[in-house]
């Protein structure tokens, strides 16, 4: 079993917000990132999968096509995107980073394991050079 790693950015706004709560209640739940106008972060996202290597062509993958999976899947519909209102997979869900790193494993597995022999094995999002969060699919 090896494990192969790709590494893909995006940049997107958000903010951390219930509708359903007045501002009061969000500023004292989410502090400065409740603040009415939106801002952005540069992600770092990590997809790692697993298996086995081919004898023959010594790939797992050919990382070229995992990084157009991603970019179709992933990328294409966070990059430059407004993550509360633009992308139809978070609809509905708070644009946290553990939130944003569970629901792209789930857009990514159907397609990376669909190549006979590979499975996604995680997922790591860097929404800062301080905070990321990883999903194992558990
Ligand atoms: N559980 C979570 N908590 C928080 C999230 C999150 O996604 N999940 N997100 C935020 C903010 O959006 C952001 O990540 C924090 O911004 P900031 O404080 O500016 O960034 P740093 O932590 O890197 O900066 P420090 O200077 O190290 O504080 C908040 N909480």
């Amino acid at each position: 079993m090896v494990y192969l790693t790709r590494r893909e950015t995006f940049n997107a706004a958000h903010r951390m917000y219930r509708e359903e709560w007045s501002l009061e209640k969000n500023i004292a739940t989410f502090g400065k990132c409740a603040n009415p106008n939106w801002h952005g972060h540069n992600y770092s996202l990590f997809v790692t999968v697993k298996g086995k290597i081919s004898y023959e062509t010594g790939y797992l993958i050919d990382l070229k096509l995992l990084k157009m999976i991603i970019k179709d899947h992933v990328i294409e519909k966070l990059d430059h995107k407004n993550l509360n209102l633009d992308v139809s997979f978070l609809a509905g869900k708070m644009a946290t980073t553990e939130l944003l790193c569970v629901e792209i494993f789930n857009e990514l597995k159907t397609p990376i394991e669909s190549n006979e022999g590979v499975f996604l094995h995680s997922v790591r999002l860097h929404e800062t050079e301080n905070n990321y969060a990883e999903y194992f699919g558990e």
